[in-house]
């Protein structure tokens, strides 16, 4: 029984992505895309319903899993659309407020809900492993991040990056909204032990490179992780739609609940 897909943002970056790699998927059945009313050209060679409104393609396909890799605010209207016709939805989005990111928590009660801002296999597994490289390393290592992406986003720093600067302060028993340093400038004084330092580099077409530094004492540990193609990211979210189709709603899924 092949898995019905909904792909949103489908002349996007990661939707042509995703779009492409599902047409090659015989577990798939790409049957709707979305796009802005005014970017709609051009889909039409693609064999299944083209739209800019979602709604209509769910009332053809209510039990599809919708793909969404757009901006906060249509990923929003995406998951509540999904909400009100009983579809799943997988997101990759990333941007997104405190509160936009609260009311996906609240609407995962009642929806099949997956969001991961990061869905390469590499990342998801350094989200499981730097937690226990940072306790081993102990207090005296000071954790920074560096992420680079294409000159084309339009968030800073990455989803990845935030992600993973929560997980490791709360490692180091910290708060990103008290201990997060995004810039530093001018005369800025001795490095203070509660810090970790967020930075971002943008240009070019790097797809996603993000390096996490642990800062000791006459040495340092360096991890980087680079993705290559945004297949890697595209391959993780039709994984993840392939699964989020069997599961219930009450949570807010992510990698961890499928590599579990
Ligand atoms: N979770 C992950 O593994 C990854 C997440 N991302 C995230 O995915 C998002 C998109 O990234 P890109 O594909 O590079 O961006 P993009 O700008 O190339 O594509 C976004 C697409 O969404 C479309 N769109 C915007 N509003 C829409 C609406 N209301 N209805 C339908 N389509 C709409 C745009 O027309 C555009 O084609 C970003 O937030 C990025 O950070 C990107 C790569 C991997
Ligand atoms: O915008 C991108 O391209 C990417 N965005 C995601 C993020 O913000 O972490 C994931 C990946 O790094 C590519």
């Amino acid at each position: 029984m092949q898995t019905q897909v909904i792909v949103m943002g489908a002349k996007g970056r990661m939707g042509s992505t995703i779009s492409k790699l599902a047409m090659e998927d015989s577990q798939l059945d790409l049957v709707g895309v979305v796009e802005r009313e005014d970017n709609l050209d051009g889909l039409d060679s693609l064999s299944c319903k083209v739209d800019s409104d979602l709604s209509r393609i769910l009332d053809s396909f209510p039990g599809a899993v919708v793909i969404d890799f757009t901006v906060p605010e249509a990923s929003m209207e995406t998951v509540e659309k999904c909400s009100s016709a009983g579809a799943a939805a997988v997101i990759g989005t990333t941007g997104f407020t405190a509160e936009q990111s609260q009311k996906l928590e609240s609407l995962a009660a009642s929806t099949r809900l997956f969001w991961a801002p990061n869905m390469s296999v590499g990342i998801n597994v350094l989200i499981q492993i730097l937690p226990e490289l940072l306790k081993s390393l102990g207090e005296k290592y000071d954790l920074e991040i560096m992420e680079i992406h294409h000159k084309f986003k339009k968030d800073a720093p990455s989803g990845t990056a935030v992600k993973l600067a929560q997980i490791l302060a709360e490692t180091k028993g910290l708060d990103m909204d008290r201990h997060g340093v995004y810039a530093r400038h001018g005369i800025i004084g001795e490095r203070q032990k509660d810090e970790v330092g967020v930075q971002t580099l943008r240009g070019g077409d790097v797809v996603g490179e993000h390096t996490f530094y642990f800062l000791g004492p006459g040495e340092r540990v360096e991890v980087t992780h680079r993705a290559h193609s945004r297949e890697t990211f595209a391959q993780g979210a039709l994984r993840a739609a392939r699964w989020l189709v069997e599961q219930k709603p009450g949570k807010l899924y992510s990698m961890a609940d499928i590599f579990a």
